[in-house]
């Protein structure tokens, strides 16, 4: 066969192009069961990549490898930032969670992480719940964010959410002068695993919120427990969240949000929420400066889930972890403080912050195999 494609074109559909900044990309395929997966490792110089596993409609295999190459290395800049020993990697199942689960599709995702023999554990995120991922683990122990009756940490999201939140304070500090979230009007996008748990809090807070969720379930809830607060909450539209006027945007549903049209729309002072790839470009960051508007980098607000998920290889412990989370409100200060002073936008700030501490940290950055450093004593 001989097909001509121009050099660009040629560069850009290589698979091997495309995965430049990665050690390694697994497809899988098992068609009993319908399964159909991509394992992103993008980094394991610090340690075995550790990333969720997202379950979405994509509508091609190239979007689902994008996603999975993109959420990884941010899985890598992530573990930086919150100072766990582990490098970044992620997997996408490419099916409607609404539809396709099945404990054999499970079953199945578990055997491909079990290949990997430790180089990738993996556990929830966007369409995946830790019930799905008990199946997976009966085939692999490299399953993490286990239901606690499993003995592991239970569901993840509770310390992503109150990672969030802890986000929202120092910006709210930073912003408004004051870490208190009361008073203030916020736009939640995605009442989810994550979105819920952090409007809940918010109201119990005393704020007002705007949400939006395709579930109508969900958003009748929030807004019943409103009602039961006496406290604010007004359902919006899909893309009517976007023109919002409030005080801080929380994004907790998927990545690009942040782009061209949104940031002409956005009516907001900052923008802090559990998103991954927020961003649609690392320029929009430098646009939603020159708007006056504050950006929280998503990896390092939504990093409470990772520290969970991470601290659960040594055995379950809330105290451990909620202290660990915590820290991502000091994190996001420095960060600000850097960006201030160098004049950078935030995620730039983020980024060198995380890259000097890859180079301050990282030894032969060779291929990790966990046989080499058998840390984790509770699984191995
Ligand atoms: N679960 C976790 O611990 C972590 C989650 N994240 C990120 O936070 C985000 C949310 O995660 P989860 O809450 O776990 O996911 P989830 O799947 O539980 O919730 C996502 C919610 O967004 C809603 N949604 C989807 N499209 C929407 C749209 N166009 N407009 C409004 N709502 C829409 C869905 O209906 C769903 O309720 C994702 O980007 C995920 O990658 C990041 C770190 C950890
Ligand atoms: O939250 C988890 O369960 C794993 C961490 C992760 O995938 C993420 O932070 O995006």
């Amino acid at each position: 066969m001989n097909i001509m494609l121009s050099a660009n074109e040629s560069q850009t559909l290589d698979l091997f192009f495309q995965m430049r900044e990665h050690e390694q990309v697994v497809f899988c395929l098992d068609e009993a069961t319908g399964l159909r997966a991509i394992i992103a490792i993008h980094s394991t110089a610090l340690g075995p990549a550790l990333g969720g596993c997202r379950m979405y409609p994509y509508a091609t295999t190239e979007e689902a490898l994008a996603d999975a190459l993109r959420l990884s290395k941010g899985m890598t800049y992530k573990c930086l930032a919150a100072d766990v020993d582990f490098g970044g990697g992620k997997a996408v199942i490419i099916g409607d969670p609404r539809k396709d689960k099945s404990p054999e599709l499970f079953r199945a995702f578990g055997q491909f992480v079990a290949s990997l023999g430790g180089r990738f554990y993996t556990g929830t995120d966007m369409g995946t719940t830790p019930d799905d991922f008990v199946h997976a683990l009966k085939e692999t122990n490299c399953i993490v964010g286990v239901p606690e009756a499993y003995g592991g940490s239970g569901d993840s999201s509770v310390p992503t959410a109150a990672g969030v939140v802890y986000g929202i304070q120092a910006t709210n500090d930073v912003v408004f002068g004051s870490k208190h979230l009361h008073g203030k009007t916020y736009a939640v996008q995605g009442l989810g695993k994550v979105g819920k748990k952090v409007a809940l809090r918010l109201l119990e807070e005393g704020a007002d919120l705007y949400v939006c969720d395709l579930n109508e379930a969900a958003v009748e809830e929030v807004v019943a427990y409103g009602k039961q607060i006496g406290a604010s909450v007004k359902p919006v539209n899909g893309t009517d969240i976007y023109r919002i006027e409030a005080d801080v945007f929380v994004p907790c549903a998927f990545g690009g949000v942040i782009n061209d049209e949104t940031i002409a729309e956005l009516r907001v002072k900052a923008v802090v929420g559990s998103a991954n790839n927020q961003l649609a470009d690392k320029r929009h960051a430098r646009m939603l400066k020159e708007k006056g508007i504050v950006y929280a980098p998503d990896y390092i607000v939504n990093a409470g889930g990772l520290i969970q998920v991470a601290d659960e290889l040594y055995g379950a412990n809330k105290e451990r972890v909620l202290s660990k989370t915590k820290a991502i409100y000091d994190t996001l200060l420095v960060i600000y403080a850097r960006a201030e002073s160098e004049g950078m936008t935030t995620i730039e700030a983020a980024d060198q912050f995380c890259e000097e501490r890859l180079e301050k940290r990282k030894r032969r950055n060779h291929f990790f195999t966990h046989q080499k450093r058998p840390k984790w004593v509770v699984r191995h």
